[in-house]
């Protein structure tokens, strides 16, 4: 006889439903996972193992390698490496296990050029960077301004930016292509004499975080709220982001936002695209648990709602088309 599962939280029968048509054990929602479920680092690979008896000492902790995933390690919950040397240097990321796996699973191998949809804040971002190294190529997207900024906060941390682009963009219509750089420095995008002709006296410049008059003009606007852009509002991407290598320098921004025709996306679009669309939490334990004080039926209305679910399954579909 099948043994029944009794949930030490009051879910949803809804939720109790998924949880059984896709045999998950909905005892790991019990309270008491909160301080036994752990928690997950990367190292970077390029720095080897060499800061893990460093960060140990710091901790007062060992860590336990993850077999299954290179570079990651476990730690017990309670544990903060906000405050370590290794993460404030930039030597060790907190991700978890199974946001490696949905990056692993791309296969990525050097020379890839590589799309991240829905990129903010970055954790994937970064470890995609990782794996490309000093090749191919990396372009981030994501509709909210201010979350993009995070990733690149963070690929400059890391120091993982010289071959990637941010644009802020819509992922169900971005149709960019990405820029392939030879090993002369030469960017192979398609672009017409008329075009360069017009826009020479307007490319890119090596990027800088100092911004121009008009940019801080704008950027003051948006503050007092004149024309707030946090979310994507208008269709054009906005390049937020370039490294060295990405072969954005010396382009205009005409040849930049040229959008891909039906010949240009067989023979140059991207290697592997990941959509780590709008997840909603719906399968973080911890987050699920947060629902016993919000309420349940919160979880109701913002995780199972159905049109909610279908606008996600949607941007998934769409993007897989491309
Ligand atoms: C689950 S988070 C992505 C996490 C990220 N991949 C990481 O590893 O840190 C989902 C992201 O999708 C973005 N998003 C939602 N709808 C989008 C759309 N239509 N186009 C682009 N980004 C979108 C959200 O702004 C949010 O930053």
């Amino acid at each position: 006889m099948e043994e029944e599962i009794v949930p030490t939280l009051p879910l949803p029968e809804a939720f109790l439903n998924f949880l059984n048509e896709n045999g998950l054990d909905s005892s790991i929602y019990s309270s008491t996972t909160t301080n036994t479920t752990p928690r997950y680092i990367r190292v970077k690979p390029s720095e080897g193992e060499a800061h893990i008896p460093e960060l140990e000492a710091e901790i007062n902790c060992k860590l336990d390698k993850v077999d299954w995933l290179p570079n990651f390690y476990s730690i017990p919950p309670h544990i903060q490496i906000a405050s370590t040397n290794s993460y404030r240097q930039g030597n060790v990321y907190g991700m978890d296990a199974a946001s490696g796996a949905a990056v692993l699973a791309l296969n990525v191998v050097p020379g890839d050029h590589v799309l991240d949809l829905c990129a903010a804040p970055g954790a994937k971002l970064c470890m995609l960077a990782d794996l490309l190294g000093s090749s191919g190529s990396l372009t981030g997207v994501d509709i909210a301004k201010h979350r993009l900024a995070a990733c690149r906060t963070m690929l400059q941390k890391y120091s993982l930016s010289d071959h990637c682009r941010l644009f802020v963009a819509d992922g169900t219509s971005f149709s960019l292509v990405p820029l392939r750089v030879s090993e002369s420095g030469n960017k192979s995008l398609k672009s017409t004499d008329a075009l360069l002709c017009e826009d020479t006296m307007d490319t890119y410049k090596e990027w800088t975080s100092k911004r121009s008059w008009k940019e801080r003009k704008r950027a003051q606007k948006e503050r007092n709220g004149i024309t707030s852009q946090i979310v994507l509002k208008s269709h054009e991407p906005e390049l937020i982001f370039y490294g060295r290598q990405s072969g954005v320098v010396g382009l205009s921004k005409r040849e930049i936002l040229q959008a891909a025709s039906g010949n240009d996306l067989s023979d140059a679009g991207y290697d592997k695209v990941l959509v780590d669309a709008e997840c909603t939490h719906d399968g973080s334990i911890k987050h699920i648990q947060k629902f016993d004080q919000w309420g349940w039926k919160t979880l109701q209305r913002r995780v199972l709602d159905a049109e909610r679910t279908d606008t996600l399954a949607n941007l998934q579909a769409t993007s897989a088309s491309l």
